[in-house]
């Protein structure tokens, strides 16, 4: 499958520059070796405001979102968050006493929650909007990170939690359907699911943030595999089962989800379920890997027809 123009770019342009760490640009972190026993896993996650958060929302949840998202990509590792730089790049109105105190409760909670600190950063003034950007960095034991390119034909796919609820939330706050607190909860505050420790039962894994459709496209090209799904199995939660036929196609591609997409060879399922059970998170099996040809995801309805879809997530570009 072609790729989408964002990440046409970043393997023109960008791909040439890196090192072998950088695992050619394709995951969602880099791995780079600590000592003989760990590694450390390296993201990096920007937000600006209209493109990822509204200028309005509150300072706390803006931080939040920021740490979260970039909590996600090393739950997706198979790593655990170790600390973080921050980047500030905001228009004057914002370096007040009561925007700054807000913005850094929000981190401030969030780093409790997830044993993280800080480790530095930088400053600045931006003329227009609102910039944030995170480096975060995620320690996992010497060869256990999990990687988007070892599925296999035959592996089940399996996502965590509910797909959909934060794209409903931004259709909410943009006020095209009634607002809705439980999708706008989902919008603001992801739940990175770190907690999961998926390292010796997933055969890959990535994070859900430009929809579901679309980052399992990543997985396949990256893992020479095809995928079939199946639009029944998709877990919803209760309020998207309320709005389903009309709004299924915004669950699979809207993105922001910051659930977990993963595949897991039939003979571990049971052990994943067993984590699952520990951990409290949802796990569900939502199709199969078969056969390399392109990369392609075929999603199969309740009659197992095809449905084709418009676009699979989202381009920045
Ligand atoms: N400007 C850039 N320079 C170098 N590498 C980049 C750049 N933009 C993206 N990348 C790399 O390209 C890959 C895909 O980036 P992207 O931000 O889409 O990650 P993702 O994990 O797929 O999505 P998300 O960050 O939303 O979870 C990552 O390996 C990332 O490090
Ligand atoms: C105000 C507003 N408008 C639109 C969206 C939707 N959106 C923006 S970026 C993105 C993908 C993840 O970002 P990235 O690929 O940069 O990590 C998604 C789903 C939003 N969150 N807020
Ligand atoms: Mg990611």
């Amino acid at each position: 499958m072609e790729l989408p123009p964002e990440f046409q770019i970043i393997d023109q342009y960008f791909k040439k520059l890196s090192c072998p760490e950088a695992l050619d640009l394709t995951d969602d972190a880099a791995i780079v070796s600590l000592n003989q026993n760990e590694e450390i896993v390296l993201t990096m996650d920007a937000m600006s405001e209209g493109v990822h958060f509204f200028k309005n929302d509150p300072a706390d949840l803006i931080a939040r979102k920021l740490l979260r998202c970039n909590i996600s990509d090393i739950a997706a590792m198979g790593a655990k968050p170790y600390g973080y730089l921050l980047a500030l790049s905001l228009p004057d109105q914002y370096f007040n006493h009561q925007w700054m105190n807000l913005f850094t409760k929000g981190l401030a909670h969030d780093q409790k929650k997830y044993g993280l600190s800080l480790f530095g950063g930088d400053t600045t003034k931006n003329l227009n909007n609102m910039t944030l950007s995170v480096t975060m960095l995620g320690k996992v034991r010497k060869g256990q990170a999990i990687r988007r390119n070892t599925a296999k034909p035959t592996d089940g796919i399996w996502v965590t939690g509910t797909i959909g609820d934060a794209a409903m939330g931004l259709l909410a706050l943009d006020g095209k359907i009634s607002t809705n607190q439980y999708f706008i909860d989902r919008y603001h505050i992801p739940q990175p699911r770190i907690e999961l420790s998926l390292n010796q039962i997933a055969s890959a894994a990535m994070d859900i943030s430009d929809g579901l459709v679309q980052d399992l496209s990543h997985l396949t090209r990256e893992s020479r595999v095809d995928a079939v799904i199946y639009t029944n199995s998709i877990p919803l939660s209760n309020e998207a089962k309320k709005f389903q036929k009309d709004y299924f196609q915004t669950y699979i591609t809207g993105g922001d989800d910051y659930e977990l997409i993963f595949t897991i060879p039939v003979n571990k399922e049971n052990k994943a379920l067993e984590e699952s059970k520990r951990v409290g998170i949802k796990l569900t099996k939502i199709g199969y890997c078969i056969e390399y040809n392109n990369g392609q995801i075929h999603i199969l309805d309740e009659y197992d027809n095809e449905i084709k879809l418009g676009k699979l997530g989202w381009s920045h570009i």
